[in-house]
């Protein structure tokens, strides 16, 4: 049986003052969480703000679980839509965290109250101090715990982590990934944190200058990039899967594959000793996928 899908972009397009972002055509499988991932400008807060329609597209078109929605996206869906924008909204402000909370519980049905307080007590979020006098970091963690009550289908996260101390940052991701344990949601995490994605993320979609470039698993993507010293006289571009290549001052030869068993063997076979592999860092892997070496597994 085909995998549900949460959100399917057709040809989604905005066109902003410098540059435009789209058509992006792009197919959310329900119950993954999702990174977004892509230099700053590329597009990624415009993608979300499009899905929730704080920005409208200027074509094309969105499907949420299978059904398209024309003009405002009716309330009943809203309401399984938890959104942590990359800054907070104002009309909160003069609130605390136990009246915002009320105020939400209102436009919510599955509102946990019981869920919010514990998340605000596991973060550490002073309760008797307005939103407007909290520290980004703890406005931040608000917001997260407000989204993660509200019980939502789909979470739209924007750079959550942005202004989190290390000890926040870690207890925001098991609040995630126990949320993502008790059923079939889908987060869409737009972030620059590495670790962020290696814990969180099932696949990725790396934007650039406003494209999709493509979507991947994360595992794969991690995976699948190496980079190999050996030594030899073999020429690199004989080994399968080689991108890149250097010769180091001592004289060993740097290769970077996507096909390390291959290329280990073409190696091996040809009697070249291999003196050390390593994975490429996600940061690295990016900027050879935004090159054009794509992960060969495509959605
Ligand atoms: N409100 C706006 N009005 C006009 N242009 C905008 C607006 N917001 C963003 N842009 C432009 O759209 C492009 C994409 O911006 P966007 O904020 O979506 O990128 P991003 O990938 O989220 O970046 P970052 O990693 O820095 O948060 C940029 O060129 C930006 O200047």
């Amino acid at each position: 049986m085909a995998e549900p899908i949460a959100i399917q972009l057709n040809g989604v397009s905005k066109m902003r003052k410098r540059r435009v972002i789209g058509p992006i055509d792009l197919t959310i499988p329900e119950g993954y969480v999702v990174a977004i991932l892509g230099h700053n400008g590329s597009g990624k807060s415009t993608l979300l703000n499009m899905l929730q329609q704080i920005v409208l597209p200027d074509s094309g078109e969105i499907i949420w679980f299978g059904q398209e929605h024309s003009g405002l996206l009716p309330i009943e869906l809203r309401q399984q839509i938890g959104f942590v924008a990359d800054d907070s909204g104002l009309e909160e402000n003069r609130m605390t965290p136990q009246e915002a909370a009320d105020f939400r519980s209102h436009w919510y049905p599955r509102w946990d109250m019981k869920l919010f307080r514990q998340l605000m007590e596991d973060m550490d979020v002073p309760s008797d101090v307005k939103l407007t006098k909290m520290s980004k970091g703890e406005r931040r963690k608000f917001e997260i715990a407000a989204a993660l009550a509200a019980r939502p289908k789909i979470l739209l996260l924007d750079e959550p982590s942005s202004g989190l101390d290390p000890f926040a940052w870690k207890v925001m991701v098991e609040q995630f990934r126990d949320y993502m344990e008790g059923g079939d949601t889908t987060i869409l995490i737009a972030t620059h944190i590495a670790d962020e994605v290696k814990r969180l993320a099932d696949y990725i979609v790396l934007m650039h200058r406003g494209q999709v470039l493509g979507m991947a698993e994360k595992d794969l993507v991690l995976e699948q990039w190496k980079e190999i010293w050996y030594e030899g006289e073999l020429r690199p571009e004989s080994i399968p899967g080689v991108v890149e290549s250097f010769r180091e001052e001592n004289g060993l030869i740097r290769v970077i594959t996507t096909r390390v068993s291959e290329a280990q063997e073409r190696l091996e076979l040809s009697n070249h000793r291999v003196l050390q592999i390593r994975n490429l860092e996600l940061g690295e892997v990016l900027e050879y996928w935004i090159a054009g070496y794509a992960p060969v597994q495509w959605r």
